[in-house]
C-alpha cells in the first residue's frame, strides 16, 4: 500500500515536469487553449478515479484521496519546473525586474488590485531596474522613446499579443480591435476608416453642434453652482457616439444621468482591469456559461442597437452613421465586412467602449486644465474672440479650426494624462528584436506606458508643468516633436476614431469657453481629480466640481 503511494506519488512529479516540457515545445501559445486544457483535466480526474475503482477495485474515497495526491504532487510538479525555467533558462532571463514578476504574471494582477494603479508600479520598477523591466515572464515594460516605432509605427515586425485573446480565438467572431492577425485586421479596418473619415465626419457635424447645445443649456440652467464635469464630460461623450455611432438619442445629456450600458461597465470596470493582467483567465472566465452575467444587459443594449440598425437602414441610401458603414460593407460582400453577426456585435460593443470613455477622460482633464490654469483659458478665450468677433453667434468649426492653440491645449492635455495609460502590449517576432542596445527575445510581449513616456525629463522639458505653447511657439525651443507622444498610438492599429474625438472636443471647448468661465466650485482644489486617477485599462477618473459662469 505505503509503495503503491509511493509509486503514484513519484510518477505524478515526472509527469508533471514532462507535461511543462511538452508544453515548451508546442509550436502554439498554449494560453490560447488554457480553458480546453482545464477542462480535459477536470475529465481526466474524473476517468482516473473510476478506473482507480474499476481496474484496481479501489473505494470511491480510496480512489478519490489517491487522484486527489496525484493531483496535488503533479500541480507542484509542473509549478515548480515552470518556476525553475522562468528563473534561470527563460529567453527572459536577462532582462531585469522583480522575482515575482518574473515567476507569474499573477503578480501584475496583485499590482494592479492593490490599488488599481498599475502605471504607478511601472514607474517604481523602471526607477530601480532601469529602462527595460522583466513584468510578467514573457513580458517586458520598456521607457525608451526608440521603442514607439519599433513597437507601434507602421514598419512594426511585432504583432498583437495574446492579451487580445482575452474574449477567445476565433477570429470570424471578433471584433475589430480584437484581431490579431494583421492582413484580416487591415481589411475589417477598410470600413472603420470609411465611418470615421474626414468626409464622413463632416456629414456627422451638425449632430455633433446638437449635442454641444444642451450640454451648453445643461450647464447654463445650473450656471454659478458646481457640477461634476466627471459625469457630464461623459454624458456628452456617450450622446456624441450615440448620434454618430448609431444615429441614436441615448438622451444622457437631457436626462442628466448615464444610461444603463456604460452603467454596467464602469460599475464592473475594476474586475475586468484586474482579470486582464492575466488574458487566459479572462478568457477562461468568460467561457464559463452565466459567469459574465453581469455584463448580459450591456451586451443586450449592444444586440438591440444593431437589430434596430439593420431594421431601420435599407442600404440604399448613403450611410449616416459608423454602424451603417460597417452594415453597408456587410450588405455589399465587401472585403472589410464583419465576417458574422457575433462579430458585428462585437464591434457595437468596441464602438460604445472606444467611443465614449476615452473621449469623455480627455474632456474632463482639458476643462480641469483650464479651471487650473486662467492664463491658459483666458488666452484661449481671447483668441476665439478674435477668430469671431461678433461672438458666438458667428460661431463656425472653419473658424475654430483655425485657433491652433485649441489643439495645442488637446495635445498637452493628452500628453499629461493620456486615457491609456498603458497601452496594450504587442508581441516581438519569433526572431527577437534590439530596442537600441537591448535584445528582446522573440514572442515576448512589450509594453509601453504614454503616462510615463509622456513625462520623462530626458525628451520633455518641465515635464509636469501644463505648457500648450510646447505645441505652439515653444514647439522648436522645447524639442517637443523629438518627445515621444503616442496617445492615440501609431501605425496600423491607432485609433481610427481619433478625428472624431479631436473635432468632439474643439466643438464642445471652444462653444463653452465662449459662453463662460471655468472655475473650481467652492471647496473643490481639483488635487483629488489631478492626483487621484486609477488606472482601470482606461483611466478613470475621481469626480470633478466646476463652476461655469456665464460670461458678459
Ligand atoms: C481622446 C480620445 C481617444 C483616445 C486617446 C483613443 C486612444 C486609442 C488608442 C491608444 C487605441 C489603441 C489601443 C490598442 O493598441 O489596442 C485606440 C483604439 C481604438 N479606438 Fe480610440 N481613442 C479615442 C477616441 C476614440 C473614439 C471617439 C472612437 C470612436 C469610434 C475610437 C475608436 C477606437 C477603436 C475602434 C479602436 C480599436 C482599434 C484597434 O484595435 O486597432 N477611439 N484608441
Amino acid at each position: 500500500m505505503r509503495g503503491d503511494i509511493l509509486h503514484t506519488a513519484f510518477a505524478s512529479a515526472i509527469c508533471g515536469v514532462l507535461f511543462h516540457l511538452l508544453v515548451l515545445a508546442l509550436p502554439f501559445e498554449f494560453e490560447l487553449v488554457m480553458f480546453h486544457f482545464m477542462a480535459t483535466y477536470v475529465v481526466a480526474s474524473v476517468g482516473y478515479t473510476f478506473t482507480l475503482m474499476q481496474v484496481y477495485g479501489m473505494t470511491f474515497l480510496g480512489a478519490l484521496g489517491r487522484v486527489a495526491l496525484s493531483s496535488v504532487i503533479f500541480n507542484a510538479a509542473t509549478l515548480s519546473s515552470i518556476a525553475i525555467y522562468r528563473l534561470f533558462f527563460h529567453r527572459c532571463r536577462n532582462i531585469p525586474g522583480p522575482v515575482l514578476a518574473r515567476l507569474t504574471r499573477f503578480y501584475a494582477m496583485y499590482q494592479t488590485a492593490k490599488e488599481m494603479t498599475y502605471f504607478k508600479e511601472l514607474d517604481k520598477m523602471h526607477q530601480k531596474y532601469g529602462d527595460f523591466v522583466r513584468v510578467g515572464p514573457r513580458d517586458v515594460s520598456v521607457m525608451r522613446k526608440e521603442a514607439l516605432p519599433l513597437v507601434y509605427g507602421p514598419k512594426t515586425e511585432c504583432r498583437k499579443a495574446t492579451w487580445y485573446g482575452q474574449q477567445g480565438h476565433n477570429p470570424k467572431k471578433l471584433s475589430l480591435s480584437m484581431l490579431r492577425d494583421k492582413k484580416l485586421y487591415r481589411l475589417r479596418r477598410r470600413a472603420w476608416d470609411r465611418g470615421l473619415s474626414m468626409k464622413a465626419l463632416a456629414s456627422y457635424e451638425t449632430r455633433i453642434k446638437a449635442n454641444v447645445e444642451k450640454f451648453i443649456s445643461q450647464i447654463q440652467k445650473r450656471s454659478g453652482e458646481g457640477i461634476d464635469a466627471t459625469a457630464w464630460s461623459m454624458l456628452y461623450s456617450f450622446d456624441i457616439m450615440g448620434d454618430v455611432g448609431f444615429s441614436k438619442d441615448f438622451e444622457n445629456l437631457s436626462s442628466g444621468t448615464e444610461h444603463p450600458a456604460i452603467k454596467v461597465l464602469h460599475d464592473h470596470v475594476k474586475i475586468l482591469a484586474t482579470l486582464v493582467t492575466v488574458p487566459w483567465l479572462l478568457n477562461m472566465f468568460a467561457s464559463i456559461p452565466g459567469a459574465g452575467s453581469q455584463f448580459a444587459i450591456f451586451f443586450k443594449i449592444c444586440a438591440d442597437q444593431l437589430d434596430a440598425k439593420v431594421k431601420g437602414w435599407s442600404g440604399e441610401k448613403q450611410p449616416e452613421d459608423v454602424m451603417s458603414w460597417l452594415l453597408k460593407a456587410v450588405k455589399e460582400n465587401d472585403v472589410s465586412a464583419a465576417p458574422s453577426r457575433e462579430a458585428l456585435e462585437d464591434d457595437c460593443r468596441v464602438l460604445i467602449i472606444a467611443g465614449s470613455d476615452t473621449k469623455a477622460t480627455a474632456l474632463a482633464c482639458l476643462l480641469y486644465y483650464l479651471a487650473k490654469y486662467p492664463r491658459v483659458q483666458k488666452k484661449l478665450q481671447a483668441l476665439i474672440g478674435e477668430a469671431m468677433l461678433g461672438g458666438y453667434s458667428e460661431w463656425s468649426y472653419t473658424k475654430v479650426k483655425s485657433v491652433t492653440y485649441l489643439d495645442d491645449i488637446i495635445n498637452e492635455t493628452l500628453r499629461l494624462k493620456p486615457p491609456f495609460m498603458v497601452l496594450p502590449p504587442r508581441e516581438t517576432p519569433p526572431q527577437g528584436m534590439h530596442i537600441g542596445d537591448t535584445y528582446i527575445p522573440g514572442n515576448t510581449n512589450v509594453y509601453v506606458a504614454p503616462i510615463l513616456i509622456h513625462r520623462d525629463p530626458r525628451w520633455w522639458k518641465e515635464p509636469e508643468e501644463f505648457l500648450p505653447e510646447r505645441w505652439g511657439e515653444l514647439r522648436a525651443e522645447m524639442h517637443t516633436d523629438e518627445a515621444p507622444y503616442i496617445p492615440f498610438n501609431s501605425g496600423l492599429h491607432s485609433c481610427p476614431g481619433q478625428n472624431l474625438a479631436i473635432v468632439s472636443l474643439r466643438y464642445l471647448v471652444s462653444s463653452v469657453v465662449q459662453n463662460f468661465d471655468i472655475e473650481f466650485a467652492p471647496g473643490e482644489t481639483g488635487e483629488t481629480f489631478d492626483k487621484d486617477f486609477e488606472d482601470t485599462a482606461l483611466m478613470k477618473l475621481p469626480p470633478l466640481k466646476l463652476r461655469f459662469v456665464k460670461r458678459g
